[in-house]
């Protein structure tokens, strides 16, 4: 008897717990956040006010995972749209985000503030090995020259690779000479050790890191690529046998290099082939007038198809004087779909906008924020308009406007991005008759909530897709590799209306022709194609 009137005290008592409980936590709650998040900041005025959130350390995480450019915004507009930076945590680390042009442009010039720790925590989440990380970052004296460590070295070998007036030249004729044969960087080697390379790295880029763990053959085709003999990959680029010896000279262990390699491959072929897909569905999904103008503008850069030399005039096509057309509609597609963030460490307190940023903290400068804004761009800001550099060429100078970051980190790859870029919709412009079919097709949306390192991705089911026809079969004659069994003059197939999706086409590597000649880019409305982002 006395037992069960225990019993019921007590399942009363833990009835009434669990409401008391309830209320210490939020009670502590909503004290912890009213010192946080006005009591600190009015100790400290001059730190940058931070985006309030409930849950100590977790922060915003599950907001910026969902969509960080929202959260971004949403921050901005919780803070009056007032361009001062502000503060945000995110698992445990507090951010100052940068959105005033004026405070990126300054955060650029401070050299001295460190990248270091992001390029180790990326090196480290794709799997390089502590040994690896220890040797790439290793001091060493290169050529009777200053100690350097791997990462350094890489991006001086690229910055020469990728200057106009260094190596870039003999890396865009090849490019654009041998537009989808070749893998210029890595020669032909990589794409016969992997046939299939294009679409599996095109699911990577889709399942993003998750790949990388759940699939450690990926890295296959890299370590195949460096145990083949020099001698049967003498198209490699100066760059990469450069990188190559370096990591051999620092004895990184091979499953650590093809990590590395299969890293400088994504960084030059992940966003090229967003910038052309991107480029090409504004324009198709723009009024047919605008392909007109630019066929007639680019004319003159498309050489004869007797004439022996390069198919497409790369020099005329990025030049703002005889292409205007074609620059801008370059530059307003890379500010809409550029979503990365320039990102710094810092090792001190810097003052900026009459805030004090502190030692520890990160710092980013997230494009998209800079890129709509209303006072660069006008009312326009977040919409297409292909004239708007035409129209006001100094727009290009913009502090505002900075699809590749800027200071010490500025993307090496632009010019390279670029004029392939352009030379491809060119060509494809010019060898094909581009209609959307089905005809009430919009433009693709981008993939908002997805964390970018450079362009965006088009969201899950928006492939975009065209009927193409042959304009001039002289074009697409010099687009076919001559190991194709399609050979230019007898192939059928190419005379004919046919379907592809633009997502498939990697201007470098792949082609359009290639794609065509290999079958790998034809779908059927019913059939979806293999490489479309969407079906992976
Ligand atoms: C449209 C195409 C491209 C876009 C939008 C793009 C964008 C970017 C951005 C935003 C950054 C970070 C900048 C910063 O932190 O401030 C970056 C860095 C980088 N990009 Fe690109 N990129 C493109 C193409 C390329 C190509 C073709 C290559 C190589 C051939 C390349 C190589 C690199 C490298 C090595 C870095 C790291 C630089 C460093 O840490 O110092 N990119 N890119």
């Amino acid at each position: 008897m006395e037992s069960s009137y225990l019993g019921t005290a007590l399942a009363f008592a833990a009835c009434d717990v669990r409401p008391a409980l309830l209320a210490i936590v939020f009670v502590t709650l909503v004290l912890w956040r009213f010192y946080v998040f006005t009591i600190l900041p009015w100790h400290f005025p001059t730190d940058p006010k931070e985006y309030p959130y409930w849950i100590p350390v977790i922060g915003h995480l599950r907001s910026f995972y969902k969509s960080s450019s929202r959260l971004l915004s949403d921050a901005r507009s919780y803070f009056g749209e007032s361009c001062e930076p502000f503060a945000l945590t995110v698992p445990g680390q507090k951010w100052y985000v940068l959105t005033k042009a004026e405070h990126v442009a300054a955060t650029y010039k401070m050299e001295h503030l460190s990248y270091d720790i992001f390029a180790v925590e990326v090196i480290r989440m794709v799997g390089v090995s502590e040994d690896g990380i220890r040797k790439a970052f290793q001091e060493m004296g290169h050529d009777g020259g200053p100690s350097k460590h791997l990462v350094r070295l890489c991006k001086e070998y690229q910055l020469e690779q990728l200057s106009p007036r260094k190596r870039l030249h003999e890396l865009v004729q090849c490019s654009v000479e041998l537009l989808r044969r070749h893998l210029a960087y890595f020669g032909e080697r990589l794409q016969e050790v992997e046939p299939d390379l294009i679409r599996i790295f095109m699911a990577f880029e889709t399942l993003s890191w998750q790949a990388m763990y759940q699939y450690p053959s990926f890295f296959m085709p890299w370590k195949k690529f460096l145990r083949t003999p020099k001698s049967q990959r003498i198209d490699t680029s100066w760059f990469i046998s450069k990188i190559e010896e370096e990591m051999h000279r620092r004895q990184i262990a091979l499953a650590d290099s093809a990590i590395f390699l299969f890293q400088l491959f994504w960084s030059i072929n992940g966003n090229t082939r967003k910038a052309a897909f991107w480029m090409l569905s504004y324009i198709v999904c723009g009024d047919q007038d605008l392909v007109d103008a630019i066929r007639a503008e680019t004319a003159p850069a498309m050489s004869e198809p007797e004439h022996n030399g390069t198919v497409v005039d790369v020099a005329y096509l990025v030049n703002q004087e005889t292409c205007p057309r074609l620059n801008s509609i370059w530059g307003e597609s890379a500010r809409l779909t550029a979503f990365a963030a320039s990102v710094r460490f810092l090792t001190h307190d810097i003052e900026l906008g009459g805030k004090t940023l502190r030692n520890g903290n990160r710092l980013m400068m997230p494009q998209r924020q800079l890129h709509f804004s209303t006072q660069a761009f006008g009312h326009t800001a977040t919409l297409f308009d292909p004239d708007r550099f035409l129209a006001d060429p100094s727009l290009r100078r913009n502090p505002s406007l900075r699809p590749f970051g800027g200071g010490a980190t500025m993307c090496p790859g632009r010019n390279l991005a670029k004029q392939t870029t352009l030379a491809f919709v060119a060509m494809l412009l010019h060898s094909f008759h581009l209609v959307l079919y089905p005809p009430d097709q919009k433009l693709p949306e981008p993939a908002e909530g997805k964390p970018s390192i450079g362009l965006v991705d088009v969201q899950n089911g928006n492939d975009l897709r065209v009927r193409l026809c042959t304009r001039k079969a002289a074009y697409l004659s010099f687009s076919f590799p001559s190991s194709t069994t399609l050979s230019p003059k007898t192939t059928a197939p190419l005379t004919g209306e046919k379907l592809l999706c633009l997502c498939t086409s990697n201007p470098i590597q792949q082609s359009l022709a290639s794609s065509i000649a290999h079958n790998q880019a034809w779908a059927a409305p019913s059939t979806r194609s293999l490489l479309a982002p969407s079906s992976l």
